[in-house]
């Protein structure tokens, strides 16, 4: 579980809010006092009267646990203290002259019931030292209950890279604002249930966690074409680009058409079928007013008829979703296109389709809005954890969604989930944060084993939650 539209921001821009926050005149030590008395409250509550065992760093992450265990302590609770190494900041070396309960070294240290993981936070450089990753992760094995201060010790804050962080954890109190880390590789999973702890720090940012969307019912006047009319290209595979225009009938489009090859096919009778043979063909229909975004790249193919369709679509003043063989299609050349376009886009990536198309470096995040702002297009970086961000700075996460859309079409279901969201909900990163959250729900609905056509049964209860 994560919260829900909460800010995320990275190491070095909490500690500047939190600079900010001692340039107005809150001491370091009340701040850490504040972090404190929120993790002693969640500790508290999911601890009962069992005892506890804290895990003091050398860091102000060290510092939060030591002042958390003096609040336990005074409340009568029974905590023992492991203090892995000498405080290095003022404020741990403050907090720990406070504490005068049982502290063992860490090689010393018994199991308990309820263990609270102090050891870093925002502050992990480098990996965790072997030895005590052995002895932190055997820790949380025997313990019943696991609670990480901030972020669990050895998750990489900015990328959530693996820096040794056991499995296991039940719960993390992110401070202040979530992190990258919380949410991104393995910090996702790793996290356990994520709860969120406010500290008073105002936080500025364009980064958040994807949000529940609120969607709108049709208007009593509402007709098929005010609700939009999404148009599907059909390609070398039909049964791709059938899936997103079931997904775009489903996410609550007004008005579907399949167009390709063929005037008929498998499909519901709803769907409306377009014969599209040839790129002047496609260039004819795209002229039509009533359209109000186009799907292409959903098992498009490769050959010269798609490069030609893709061409065509280009060109067309439409809103374009661009998934699959569209975005192979355009390769290293994408940014180069894209910044021609002559409306907005929107490309789904999976991490293959995006190194083909955007180098650089960096984390998931820095990566995905640097080609976003290149290619002028908002992108949704697909697979365990989704990055979307749009040209103009703006960052949506999205993790724990179910494994189980590891599977073949789910990424086409995507693109017309889109689609609909787009010929709804309008520009840029909204429309995409609400399919993205639509997608996810769906598969938690659909439950264990799903295939992509299950997917699609489970969107109207996915938006009818969000009415
Ligand atoms: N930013 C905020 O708003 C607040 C932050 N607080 C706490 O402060 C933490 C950040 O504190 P720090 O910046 O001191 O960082 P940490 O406490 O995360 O750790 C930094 C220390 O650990 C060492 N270190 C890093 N990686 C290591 C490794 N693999 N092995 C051994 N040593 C390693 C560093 O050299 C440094 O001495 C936050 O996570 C949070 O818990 C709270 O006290 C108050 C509010
Ligand atoms: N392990 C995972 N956990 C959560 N979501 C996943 C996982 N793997 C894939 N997904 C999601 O499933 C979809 C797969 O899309 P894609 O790879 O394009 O598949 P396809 O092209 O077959 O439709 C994306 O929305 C992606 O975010
Ligand atoms: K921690």
């Amino acid at each position: 579980m994560i919260p829900s539209g909460a800010p995320i921001v990275t190491a070095a821009q909490m500690r500047a809010a939190e600079q900010a926050v001692f340039a107005s005149g809150v001491a370091q030590d009340e701040l850490m006092e504040r972090a404190a008395a929120a993790v002693a409250r969640e500790v508290a509550r999911f601890a009962m009267d069992r005892p506890i065992l804290i895990l003091a760093g050398p860091g102000n992450n060290g510092g939060d646990a030591y002042v958390a265990a003096r609040l336990l302590h005074a409340r009568g609770h029974d905590v023992n203290l492991v203090a892995t190494g000498t405080p290095q900041t003022g404020a741990a070396e403050r907090m720990q002259a406070l504490w005068q309960g049982p502290t063992s070294s860490l090689y010393a240290a018994r199991p308990r019931p309820v263990l609270v993981d102090g050891l870093f936070g925002t502050g992990m450089t480098r990996p965790l030292e072997r030895g005590l990753a052995a002895v932190f992760a055997d820790l949380v094995k025997q313990a019943d209950f696991t609670l990480s201060i901030d972020l669990p010790s050895g998750i990489d804050t900015d990328s959530g890279a693996d820096l040794g962080a056991p499995r296991g954890i039940d719960v993390t109190l992110a401070l202040g604002a979530l992190k990258p880390g919380h949410l991104l590789d393995c910090g996702g999973e790793r996290c356990g249930t994520l709860l969120l702890a406010d500290l008073d720090i105002p936080i500025d940012t364009r980064w958040r966690s994807v949000a529940r969307p609120r969607l709108d019912t049709p208007g009593a006047h509402s007709h098929k074409y005010c609700r939009g009319l999404v148009a599907v290209i059909e390609g070398a595979m039909p049964g791709a680009a059938r899936l997103a225009a079931r997904a775009a009938m489903a996410g609550g489009a007004g008005y579907v058409v399949l167009a390709g090859d063929r005037p008929w096919g498998d499909g519901p009778d709803a769907l409306v079928r377009r014969e599209v043979r040839s790129a002047e063909d496609l260039t004819e229909f795209l002229g039509w007013d009533r359209i109000d975004a186009v799907v292409l790249g959903p098992g498009l193919g490769r050959d010269r008829r798609a490069e030609a369709f893709l061409r065509a679509a280009f060109a067309a003043p439409k809103p374009l979703i661009l998934d699959g063989d569209a975005l192979t299609l355009l390769g290293s050349n994408a940014a180069r296109w894209l910044q021609t376009r002559p409306a907005p886009t929107w490309l789904t990536p999976h991490w293959g389709e995006f190194d083909r198309m955007f180098a650089g470096e960096g984390s998931k995040i820095a990566r995905t809005l640097a080609a976003a702002a290149e290619a002028r297009a908002t992108i949704v970086h697909k697979g365990a954890d989704t990055v979307i961000a749009s040209p103009k700075g703006d960052v949506r996460l999205l993790a724990g969604a179910s494994p189980w859309l590891s599977t073949a079409g789910t990424g086409d279901v995507l693109a017309g989930l889109l689609a609909a969201q787009v010929v709804q909900e309008g520009k840029g990163i909204v429309p995409a944060s609400a399919a993205a959250w639509l997608h996810a729900r769906a598969a938690q609905l659909a439950g264990p084993a799903l295939i992509a056509d299950a997917l699609i049964m489970h969107i109207p209860q996915a938006v009818s939650e969000c009415l």
